[in-house]
């Protein structure tokens, strides 16, 4: 059915006025002034915000990981995403050595189509590069539409790939126009410095930060961006914590070098010291890179703010504190690496950014959503809010002020890294292709209505149907 949301204030990464939203077959058909449609269904926006639906570039749901699997999966990792104002989310696809990568992507397919409440797209993991993974990656960029290869700098002996393998992974990148991501983290150093800590018997979940300094990440991260730079490549750095990995991408992007990162919320707004909570609550602030010490907070919101970093992930990857975090209890190194988050990403950046004054609105949107969709091969399907763009719009009430809370939460896991956190405005309404997931503060949606999508090769604007305006 046709949609008009009226009155509502339009927020894209550009602009911020006050229109009418026509929605027909699951598109924006309209933009404009007192706009009527007999047949259309009226949704009143007054005193809210209407931003574009939020793309979250970086989950992990139903991940096998750290000898368990994260807890939220398609479906209830999903629906959380749509209470929080995100209708996108790009997954990463784990492959496996020596098998074939459709295998894999198979499984993640399988996960998710059934499940899955908003649109979703896969990164695919390279662990290994030789002539086999090379002749699969055209059929993985034309036929599934994955145009993101993810490598893992750090946890050796499980996924850590060596840096012959990152290298030929950023000339294929280039080669087939796919973006490079790392987790980047010495992980050859930090388990060196792991063995020692153990050794000691330094078991407490603090020792996992102890153990993986900020400049294991700012080497990384560095030589990451060196690699991209001689393989004239592309390079999107994940989870970027602190102070000497935004260094190393600032002066990458200073060289002209395409160099693109993210962080996420625990390191805007939590610290390393939560790792010393006591009863082995510590166990539930464990990320890799870890929490860092305060003073790194502010280097990452100004870096968003100056365009330093781009884009904000959720790294959602939850785990139960009770029967999973807890497999780390008297060792460190066996805590289950990861949070739920997916659900707060979009609130904490308005609430903690824009409220407080660090980023601008347009700045939040282009962060949470349209940066996100350009880097990723959505756009202008989906990031924006603009004639011929899929209909996926967040009616958000930037007054509500509330209270996170795991009581309230709708991700799977038994806490909240954010518990007491006061924050200001939610997601009221949601809307995934014109049709309600949220509507009014409930779940409206249905299981398997999200559509996998394919994304456009990097540095393409994937046109749908705003590609019948091109005039040619
Ligand atoms: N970040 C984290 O601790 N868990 C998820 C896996 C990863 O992104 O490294
Ligand atoms: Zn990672
Ligand atoms: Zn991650």
């Amino acid at each position: 059915m046709k949609k008009i949301i009226k009155n509502g204030v339009i927020v894209t990464a550009s602009d911020t006025f006050k229109a009418d939203i026509l929605v027909e077959n699951e598109k924006i058909a309209l933009i404009g002034q007192d706009l009527s449609d007999p047949g259309a269904e009226v949704i009143d926006a007054e005193g809210h915000y209407v931003f574009p639906g939020g793309v979250d570039p970086h989950t992990h749901l139903e991940m096998p990981f750290g000898g368990t699997v994260s807890k939220d999966d398609f479906e209830t990792g999903t629906i959380a995403a749509a209470f929080g104002g995100t209708t996108t989310v790009i997954d990463f696809c784990l492959t496996n050595k020596g098998e074939p990568l459709q295998n894999s992507i198979d499984q993640w397919h399988a996960k998710s189509r059934e499940k899955s409440v908003i649109d979703y797209s896969f990164h695919l993991m390279i662990g290994e590069i030789n002539d086999a993974v090379i002749d699969q990656l055209p059929s993985v960029i034309e036929d599934e539409g994955i145009t993101s290869f993810k490598v893992f700098m750090a946890y050796k002996n499980v996924f850590q790939a060596d840096d012959e393998t990152l290298f030929r992974t950023l000339e294929e990148a280039k080669r087939l126009g796919a973006l490079v991501m790392v987790h980047a983290e010495n992980g050859d150093v930090i388990d060196h410095l792991v063995k020692k800590a153990l050794q000691k018997g330094n078991t407490d979940p603090i020792y996992h930060a102890l153990t993986r300094p900020p400049e294991a990440e700012g080497e990384a991260t560095g030589r990451a961006a060196q690699l991209t730079g001689l393989a004239n490549s592309q390079l999107y750095v994940v989870h970027v914590s602190c102070q000497e990995a935004v260094e190393k991408i600032s002066e990458a992007r200073k060289k002209g070098y395409d160099v693109w990162g993210e962080t996420c919320p625990q390191y805007l707004v939590l610290d390393q010291s939560y790792l010393e909570k006591p009863n082995f609550e510590g166990a539930k602030y464990v990320w890799s890179p870890p929490l860092r010490e305060k003073h790194n907070q502010e280097v990452l919101w100004n870096a968003l703010k100056n365009g330093e970093l781009q884009t904000l992930g959720s790294d959602q990857c939850s785990f139960d504190f009770n029967g999973q975090k807890d497999l780390g209890k008297g060792d460190f190194t066996k805590i289950p690496n990861g949070g739920p988050i997916i659900e707060d990403r979009v609130s904490i950046l308005f609430s903690e950014g824009v409220k407080k004054g660090r980023i601008t609105l347009n700045q939040f949107v282009d962060i949470t959503s349209t940066r996100v969709a350009k880097t990723f091969g959505l756009f202008p399907q989906k990031g924006t809010i603009s004639v011929g763009a899929d209909a996926d719009i967040v009616i958000f009430d930037p007054k509500v002020e509330r209270t996170i809370s795991v009581e309230t939460s709708h991700m799977a896991a038994d806490y909240n890294p954010f518990e007491g956190m006061k924050v200001t405005g939610q997601p009221v309404s949601v809307l995934s292709r014109g049709e309600f997931v949220v509507r009014d503060k409930k779940f409206v949606g249905t299981l398997g209505s999200g559509q996998y999508l394919k994304r456009a090769r990097y540095g393409d604007f994937k046109l749908s149907s705003q590609e019948q305006l091109t005039i040619k």
